[in-house]
């Protein structure tokens, strides 16, 4: 048995009856997200489809609670996978798991086994870790230090030797690049980060992430506080970035769902209810919770 898991069997405790997946026909976009407004899928990825990390029967508890109840799932690089779901559904719980960032919370444990590249991810140095697999988080998190520095901090963090900043000036440059925001702020890499705007600070932070080279981007609700251009410009990048690193992208808005994710994991209750290509679980969902849910009849 898995030391980390509770004692009480999980299935007992508190969960719902499980959702019941029934066929159904295929139902035109318009009408299954409920506003009447079709919107397109994300353009096709040139870049081959690589597993990167897999979860396999993953269960998290915070005490006697289960917050994700038998997750399979894979994270593959050359797509983006977006998990969506009500409130309370389990997303960021199970986002947090993938770089064992739930760890940090002390109630919490997990059962089933998560891998990144083949390798059981308990069995990874949690630093390491956290640098292959990297997270951005809701609100934008800059350090209190210049733009250069927050960028460079990742790659100093990452060598085992200090490097000088002569040599840390092209790094940051590819990242901040990479990340959309090199025009904006090359003339003002010594200036506060705390002083750019919101949409910027999250650039940064995503340039941050790219600095280290993650393997894997979590995204958890990145555009949630920002405007509809900053919006547009980290969705574009998100599109982008699927080419060379796997993207998984937690978020409660389904249109942005739409617009970037290759697959949609749709959870209920800490339960996988249905896994698919954004185009088959927006436009013909298996499931009758997961037709009402991207058909808006509950939130
Ligand atoms: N630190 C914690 N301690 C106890 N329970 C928690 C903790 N964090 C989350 N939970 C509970 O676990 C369940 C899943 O929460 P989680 O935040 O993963 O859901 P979510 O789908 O991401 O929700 P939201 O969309 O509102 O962010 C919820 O019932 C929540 O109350």
């Amino acid at each position: 048995m898995d030391p980390l898991m509770p004692p009480p069997p999980i299935r007992k405790i508190s969960l719902d009856a499980p959702p019941t997946v029934v066929p159904v026909a295929p139902i035109p976009l318009a009408s299954a997200n409920g506003n009447g407004h079709h919107t397109p899928g994300p353009p096709a990825s040139s870049a081959p489809v690589i597993e990167r990390m897999r979860c396999e029967a993953v269960t998290i508890a915070y005490g006697p609670k289960v917050a994700v109840n038998r997750v399979d799932l894979p994270i593959r690089q050359g797509e983006v996978l977006a998990m969506i779901g009500p409130s309370g559904c389990g997303k960021t719980t199970l986002l947090r798991s993938l770089n064992r960032l739930t760890e940090l919370t002390p109630s919490a444990a997990r059962g089933g086994r998560i891998t990144l590249d083949g390798e059981d991810v308990d069995q990874l140095e949690v630093t390491r870790l956290r640098t292959r697999v990297s997270m951005v988080f809701q609100q934008p998190n800059p350090f209190p230090m210049s733009v250069f520095d927050n960028v460079a901090y990742a790659l100093r963090e990452g060598g085992r030797k200090r490097p000088r900043k002569a040599a840390l000036i092209e790094p940051v440059e590819r990242a901040l690049t990479r990340a959309g925001l090199w025009n904006e702020v090359k003339d003002n890499l010594d200036h506060p980060a705390l002083r750019l705007s919101g949409g910027q600070q999250q650039r940064l932070c995503i340039a941050r992430a790219l600095a280290a080279q993650p393997e894997v981007l979590l995204m958890d609700e990145p555009c949630s506080a920002l405007d509809p251009l900053s919006t547009t410009i980290i969705e574009e990048l998100i599109l982008e970035l699927r080419e060379q690193i796997a993207v998984v992208i937690v978020t409660h808005n389904l249109q942005q769902a739409q617009r970037v994710a290759d697959r949609v994991a749709f959870m209920y209750l800490g339960e996988l209810v249905e896994y698919g290509s954004g185009e088959q679980v927006f436009n013909a969902p298996r499931a009758q919770r997961t037709r009402d849910y991207v058909g808006g009849a509950f939130g």
